[in-house]
């Protein structure tokens, strides 16, 4: 406590000094200064302020002597042209407002001049203020995981560089980038683990940024990179072929290392896209095309690309109407012992679309899943095929795949039961194949609904075993009555070592939990023969036979077929290739 001394003294010192006492009292720096920038008079904050000695007036340091240490955005970091500046705005007439940076604080100058010969200023320390704005700021900008710029950072800095790119010409690349199976890694291995996966990638992202490039987070694992580069489109593709690459040395989590993959689109602007929602959309049309190419992989976006997705949205459309126009249709391959002895058919869709001809599940069905369609073509199919299964004097199997769609839907268990009382199906001839994406999603949940299924007596599949990530866990968790393994390793078998171990392993894996294996995709007599010297139990493929309309099956069937009424007249050469959006 600074004791003010008595004015009633009534002497000339006694005021000076009083007022002295009440200026040191103030929470705001003032100081008097000559023009040459000398200090006459300073109080307590402003030796504060400045880290100088109380009571300092110097007559040596000058006022850009003061501020030497700070940063003065305006004049270059130059003191002596700051203090020029002062000069010059207070001779005109006006006072000067500034915020400057002293080390590490930041001071809000207010100066003015007194008597036209001394310099009046009063500064406050606003770093505390500052600091949160900043913060603030800094956190509505960016992404607290990552610490990468969020949408809105993002969304600023495309708009400012589209317009000042238009006026220099410059060209630049916009990527689009997702983690491929990231839900599938916060459902295996924990959000924690997702959240390890998405830091690790923005650290190496970062690593390989030119200085102009921008990186964000816009939500999820979707994130996008501005890359300006020497404006080539060569540029742009380094950068993706760098980010692939960084992602090739695996993430550590806890105990276990984890192999991620990318999937990356890019878009150039102009050509691809002058504003931001074209080249964006863009950038996500080649992403997506990416993903249908099978993923971990690079695609640049062409013209045919915002076609194509045009073409997918009209054929979602065309979708919607085909259950009823009866453009779906069954077709049935058999599954065979490993000697050759069909015992049942698996049940594949086929839609003969009026006019684009045969299309390939594989084409539409995750069209199906994105609309939520396949739920009631889910029901078509299993309908169809228990009514069709039922009315062969023969008691083979029938199987059907089942999305994980499907699984979401309000009661699949009663679904299945009416449609084996309506179609007198018994329900040991019946399985359902679902892949490990129905247990990915909702594990609890989907355990209960294959519990419910099992209890009506039918069997389940685990299908396209070894694609995914063929968690051993699922196959403890649920008593799957079969394993089937895709296709992609039989195709490999006697050509590649690897896939032969894999199909040895899990061949080993279903007779150690007694469950059956049904290798998929067998073509050849050298596959079948190494099948069934490693004593795998059951074969499909096209050297047992293809998919084909039942009536090409009855000597197996014992049915007799009634002619289907023909579908458009097309070879199944023509079966139409579309993509995802
Ligand atoms: N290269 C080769 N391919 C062979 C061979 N043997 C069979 N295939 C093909 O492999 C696929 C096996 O079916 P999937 O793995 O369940 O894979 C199916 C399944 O995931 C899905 N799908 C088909 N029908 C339905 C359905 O009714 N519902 C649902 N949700 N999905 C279905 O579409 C996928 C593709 O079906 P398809 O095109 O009929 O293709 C079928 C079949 O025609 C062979 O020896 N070599």
């Amino acid at each position: 406590m600074v004791t003010a001394p008595s004015v009633n003294q009534g002497t000339h010192e006694g005021l000076q000094s009083a007022l002295q006492a009440a200026l040191d009292q103030l929470p705001v720096g003032v100081a008097l200064f000559d023009l040459q920038g000398h200090t006459v008079y300073s109080n307590a904050a402003f030796q504060q302020i400045h880290a100088r000695h109380p009571g300092w007036v110097n007559g040596t340091e000058t006022f850009a002597d003061l501020i030497k240490e700070g940063r003065l955005t305006d004049w270059k970091q130059d003191p002596q042209a700051f203090l020029d500046h002062v000069r010059r705005e207070l001779s005109a007439g006006r006072a000067v407002r500034e915020e400057i940076e002293i080390g590490d604080k930041v001071i809000a100058l207010h100066d003015i001049l007194l008597d036209g010969q001394y310099i009046l200023t009063t500064q406050q320390d606003i770093t505390a203020r500052i600091r949160a704005e900043r913060r603030v700021s800094y956190l509505a900008h960016h992404d607290p995981l990552t610490d990468l710029p969020n949408r809105t950072h993002f969304s600023t800095h495309l708009a400012n560089l589209i317009e000042e790119s238009r006026v220099t010409r410059r060209r630049f690349g916009v990527m689009s980038f997702d983690v491929d199976r990231f839900k599938d890694i916060n459902d295996l291995f924990g959000h924690n683990a997702g959240d390890t996966v998405l830091t690790e990638l923005a650290r190496r992202l970062k690593r390989l940024l030119g200085h102009q490039d921008l990186a964000a987070r816009l939500g999820g694992d979707e994130f996008t990179v501005i890359s300006v580069g020497d404006g080539q489109p060569e540029a742009v593709t380094r950068l993706a072929e760098a980010l692939t690459q960084s992602m090739e040395e695996e993430i550590e989590i806890d105990e276990r290392s984890l192999h991620v993959g990318l999937s990356i689109g890019v878009a150039m602007f102009p050509q691809d896209g002058d504003n931001a929602v074209t080249l964006l959309a863009n950038a996500d049309a080649a992403l997506y095309r990416a993903k249908a190419e099978g993923r971990g992989r690079f695609c640049a976006f062409n013209a045919g690309m915002d076609r194509r997705m045009h073409d997918c949205r009209v054929l979602q459309q065309d979708l919607r109407h085909a259950i009823k126009r009866h453009e779906l249709a069954l077709h049935y391959q058999p599954q065979a012992s490993v000697s050759g002895e069909i015992f049942g058919f698996e049940a594949l869709l086929r839609w003969y679309h009026p006019t684009r001809g045969l299309i390939s599940p594989d084409q539409f069905v995750p069209l199906a899943e994105e609309s939520g369609l396949i739920i009631e073509i889910g029901r078509w199919v299993l309908r169809e095929a228990c009514r069709e299964a039922a009315s062969w004097p023969n008691r083979l199997k029938i199987a059907i795949n089942v999305s994980p769609i499907q699984f979401r839907q309000e009661n699949l268990v009663g679904d299945v039961h009416t449609v084996l009382l309506q179609t007198g199906l018994s329900p040991d001839r019946l399985e359902l194949e679902v892949t490990e994406g129905v247990l990915v999603q909702d594990f609890a949940r989907a355990l209960q609904i294959l519990r419910g299924l099992k209890a009506l007596g039918i069997q389940i599949a685990m299908d396209d075993f070894g694609t995914g990530y063929s968690s051993l866990s699922y196959l403890q968790a649920f008593p799957f009555d079969t394993i089937k393994i895709d296709k992609s390793f039989t195709a490999k078998l006697k050509t590649d070592t690897s896939a032969d171990e894999i199909v040895r392993a899990v061949i080993g894996l279903g007779r150690g939990l007694n469950i059956p294996i049904v290798a998929e995709g067998v073509e050849t007599e050298e596959q079948r023969a190494f099948l069934e010297d490693a004593q795998c139990q059951h074969i499909q493929g096209y050297l047992i036979g293809k998919a084909e309309p039942i009536a090409q099956y009855s000597d197996l069937t014992g049915a007799t077929h009634a002619p289907r009424p023909a579908p458009p007249e097309m070879p199944s050469a023509t079966i139409t290739h579309l993509h995802r959006r």
